[in-house]
């Protein structure tokens, strides 16, 4: 069974079916790219898988369990994590910090073991502490884990986003155009990472870019967006041949 399956999702705003009778399959551990012209309605599905937006229609299953049309939180909770296509992070945080706050969740003490700074307070704050440096050093980011996000070069507040996600516990990572703003050498090393956060983690990660060269360098199935339907859905190499894709999308 796909750990992702959607079916006939969509979506209007007003008069424009910005995604219209989507359906995606996806497998666990999977690396999977979703490309467009602009406009096509990538980040939208991307609003719909993470609650961000209620569809129309359509079914959402994570491993197995309906998540469409529940809150970002609770889909969240059920294991969709996502990075953004302008990164945000707490800039005025350390980069320990931004790992920390997503690990709250899993180390929860009540406000009042907080402000009386009781015994189960410093349990959970070493536990948090552990795991967020545990991540940071995966991310070769340790070295840096008290510095401020906003003095990180901008190719390691990237991983420090994925870092973050991964916080989470998340079955499934959402890449939102993780290249946008990389030189070629940020571009390599962030394909070297997306790859690496999949065969650590067993992760199933969905995608989306603009820069072909990551595409076809890591992503082993791929569906083609155009005016909120698909176009073209299936292995890389063969969907990059399509001669729709290409008129549409590519160019020549
Ligand atoms: N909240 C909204 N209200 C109205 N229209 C919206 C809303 N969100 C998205 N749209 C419209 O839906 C369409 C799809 O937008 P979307 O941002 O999903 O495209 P995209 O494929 O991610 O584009 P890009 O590659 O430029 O990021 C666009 O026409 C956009 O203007």
């Amino acid at each position: 069974m796909a750990l992702l399956e959607v079916k006939n999702l969509s979506i209007a705003f007003g008069g424009l079916r910005a995604v219209d009778g989507f359906d995606i399959s996806i497998e666990k551990g999977q690396l999977y790219g979703l490309i467009g012209p602009n406009g096509a309605g990538k980040t939208t599905i991307f609003n719909l898988l993470t609650g961000v937006y209620k569809p129309n229609d359509g079914i959402i299953n994570l491993d197995g369990k309906n998540i469409a049309g529940m809150r970002t939180i609770d889909i969240n909770k059920a294991g969709v994590a996502r990075t953004f296509q302008n990164i945000r992070l707490f800039k005025a945080m350390t980069v320990l910090d931004n790992v920390k706050v997503a690990l709250q969740n899993e180390y929860r003490y009540s406000a009042l073991t907080g402000i009386c700074r009781l015994p189960k307070y410093f349990k959970m704050e070493k536990k948090m502490n552990e795991r967020a440096e545990e991540l940071l050093k995966v991310f070769d980011l340790d070295g840096q884990k008290d510095i401020m996000a906003s003095n990180l070069p901008y190719g390691k507040q990237r991983k420090l986003e994925i870092a973050r996600a991964l916080a989470t516990n998340p079955k499934m990572l959402l890449l939102d155009e993780p290249a946008a703003g990389m030189n070629p050498n940020e571009t390599q090393e962030l394909m070297d990472t997306i790859r690496f956060v999949r065969d650590t983690f067993d992760m199933t990660i969905l995608l989306i870019e603009h820069d072909m060269k990551l595409v076809s360098g890591i992503c082993e199935q791929l569906t083609v967006l155009n005016f909120g339907k698909v176009l073209a859905q299936g292995e890389t190499s063969v969907v990059l041949k399509n001669p729709e894709v290409i008129t549409a999308y590519l160019g020549e």
